[in-house]
């Protein structure tokens, strides 16, 4: 996602650190370590955009806590306005990628994770930026419990084939795969941004669900 650069970004990210992280050290902290290691119910969404996904989940179940992991600070001042605007309590915003924060995750490991359209890098030669590459999926793996579902949706084909093959690789079972989600949309489908807008294009939209252990 390419949004043009707002200077005044990092400042208002860190005006509200009781709700947002953007150095891996903040981490540490009392407050983010109380958060981390309490035993709510978690789930996590990578690569959250403008978190319109997110944010609708958190409103519709306030007794889950939300984790919206988005490296790109251009963009997460929108989720962030998204938690203000409605007053949201139960979800916090980590602005930095998965890769720098998944050992903190790991000390008290999520229920749940969703991947939404995450970038397809088409080309061979980025394969390993794949969010459903089996680098990531391990990393997923050290902060998910055993049974933990993951749920990723696309609009890409190729990139659906891919993580259903990597993912099998990796020893996941496929719980649903659903191969055109807006043909009679299940009710509990929230889009996303990214969404909304390849819909709108006419482009056919993909989901799996898939759980390591049952
Ligand atoms: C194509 S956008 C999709 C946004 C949103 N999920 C949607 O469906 O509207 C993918 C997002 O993932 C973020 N992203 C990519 N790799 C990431 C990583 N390793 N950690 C955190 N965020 C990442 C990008 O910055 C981008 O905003």
């Amino acid at each position: 996602m390419r949004m043009r650069n707002k200077p005044w970004a990092i400042d208002y990210l860190n005006q509200h650190s009781e709700i947002v992280v953007t150095e891996v050290d903040d981490l540490q902290q009392d407050v983010w370590q109380q958060f981390i290691r309490s035993n709510d119910i978690k789930h996590i969404e990578v690569g959250s955009g403008m978190g319109r996904f997110i944010t609708t989940l958190a409103k519709q179940n306030p007794y889950i806590q939300y984790i919206s992991v988005e490296l790109d600070k251009n963009v997460m001042v929108r989720v962030l306005d998204k938690v203000l605007e409605q007053n949201l309590d139960n979800i916090r915003l980590i602005c930095l990628p998965i890769e720098e924060i998944h050992d903190y995750l790991a000390i008290n490991p999520l229920d749940q994770l969703y991947l939404n359209f995450s970038d397809p890098w088409p080309k061979n030669r980025h394969e390993k930026r794949r969010l459903t590459h089996h680098n990531y999926l391990s990393i997923y793996e050290k902060f998910l419990k055993d049974d933990a579902l993951i749920q990723f949706k696309t609009d890409n084909r190729k990139l659906f084939e891919y993580s259903l093959i990597s993912m099998s690789q990796y020893g996941y079972q496929f719980v649903d795969i659903n191969l055109h989600v807006h043909d009679r949309e299940p009710d509990d489908n929230i889009r996303t941004e990214y969404e909304e807008k390849f819909s709108s294009k006419g482009s056919r939209i993909y989901m799996l669900k898939a759980k390591l252990n049952e």
